[in-house]
């Protein structure tokens, strides 16, 4: 198995637009010593994502930013899942904040939902965030990574720090929002924690697959 993966090493670019993730991503990178450039100083296009998967759409990001520089590219789907919303927002949450990306009126839409569903639904205020993550070299290798963190919608939201829909999701075992916590305490990783947040935790498998990490 161990076989299969491929070390990273040099340059790698953060195929990413959000300007949250890429801050993330720099720090989820930072201490494995790799050259992070972005896709926005690369001047790369942003593919549309097409996939019906956020694995799909992942790989459309990093194999896109891959051929474009001929460097490894490192890309992340990720989305908000509510259960009492059938999933949604799901693949379109980004979508959900319109092209103004108005994360606090596409908050407020999830609230409007969960207000609709009331009447039928136990487990209403029930949610996970889910990344996807691809490492993808110019030459077609693939590396896919996955991680979830389980939580509960607040309102009204609480937190200035993070990005997106992070002042509404209290993860579980927790009593803050993601927007009440610092970036290291929002990743929990080791020596800190097992890995919080859903990038943290799909990032900690990759660094075990590709940049020689051990989490024991
Ligand atoms: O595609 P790129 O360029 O990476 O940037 P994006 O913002 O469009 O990213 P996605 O397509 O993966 O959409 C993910 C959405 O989920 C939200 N999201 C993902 N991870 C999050 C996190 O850790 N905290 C809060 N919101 C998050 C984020 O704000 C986006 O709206
Ligand atoms: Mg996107």
């Amino acid at each position: 198995m161990a076989e299969s993966h491929r070390r990273l090493a040099g340059r790698v670019v953060i195929a990413t637009h959000n300007a949250g993730k890429l801050e993330e991503m720099r720090g989820l990178l930072a201490p494995y010593g790799v050259d992070a450039v972005s896709a926005d100083d690369l001047g790369l296009p942003e593919p549309e994502e097409t996939g019906g998967t956020f694995a799909e759409n992942a790989r459309i990001k990093a194999v896109s930013a891959a051929n474009a520089s001929g460097l490894p590219a490192f890309a992340d789907d990720s989305g908000l899942c509510v259960e009492a919303l059938g999933g949604a927002p799901g693949l379109y949450t980004a979508r959900w904040a319109g092209p103004e990306k108005d994360f606090m009126a596409a908050m407020a839409k999830v609230e409007e939902g969960l207000r609709d569903a009331q009447a039928t639904i136990p487990d209403l205020r029930r949610a996970y965030f889910i990344s996807a993550l691809c490492l993808a070299w110019p030459d077609g290798h693939l590396e896919d990574f996955e991680g979830v963190v389980e939580g509960t919608l607040v309102w009204p939201p609480r937190g200035p720090a993070g990005f997106g829909y992070d002042p509404m999701f209290q993860p579980d075992g927790h009593s803050r929002t993601f927007g009440e916590m610092t970036g290291a305490e929002k990743h929990g990783l080791p020596p800190l924690g097992r890995g919080l947040s859903h990038r943290a935790r799909a990032f900690m498998a990759l660094a075990e697959a590709c940049l020689g990490a051990r989490f024991d």
